[in-house]
């Protein structure tokens, strides 16, 4: 069985990361709540919902990082609707990173205001090995450069000044 199936969602943030609204230097202020489960990521889940199978044959709940087969994998698309729907997915996944250096940024702002480094290494290595798990090497390097994106991003860092919509 996939393990994933029957692993609970994280309950969120421990106390200790409760979510306090962070100033981002740029008048940009938002919640770590806010930001991960901002209207693009519920967007992102809801389209992956609508376009999931009609028929179950398994009880198992569907696994939101599965993209669906119907979409991904049917090789009966044209080019043309696959690019159409390559461009929808970079659009998503363009929307969810910005959203991802907002909330990294507020962490990391938050830490060093309470005194702490910036960064924290064991938990950026956590950050990869989730990424690996899913997408294997490749996963690997993206999260790489997601973390390298991520790190300091900020008023200069353009793309984490743009709001989640
Ligand atoms: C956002 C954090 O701060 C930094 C940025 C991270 C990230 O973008 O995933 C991970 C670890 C830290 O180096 C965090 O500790 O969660």
């Amino acid at each position: 069985m996939d393990a994933r199936a029957t692993t609970p969602a994280p309950a969120g943030p421990p106390a200790s990361e409760a979510p306090h609204a962070t100033p981002g230097g740029n008048g940009t202020v938002v919640s770590r709540r806010a930001a991960l489960t901002g209207l693009g990521g519920a967007a992102a889940l809801a389209a992956v919902a609508a376009c999931a199978p009609a028929e179950r044959t398994s009880a198992e709940p569907p696994n939101p990082n599965q993209v669906p087969p119907t979409l991904s994998g049917d090789p009966g698309r044209t080019i043309h609707e696959q690019r159409a729907l390559i461009d929808q997915l970079d659009g998503q996944i363009s929307d969810l990173l910005a959203q991802r250096a907002i909330a990294s940024h507020n962490v990391q702002v938050a830490r060093e205001q309470a005194g702490g480094p910036r960064l924290d290494p064991a938990r950026e290595q956590q950050v990869i090995a989730r990424y690996r798990d899913r997408l294997g090497p490749a996963g690997e390097q993206i999260a790489r450069a997601i973390l390298d994106a991520d790190r300091g991003a900020g008023p200069s860092g353009a793309p984490a000044a743009t709001p989640p919509r």
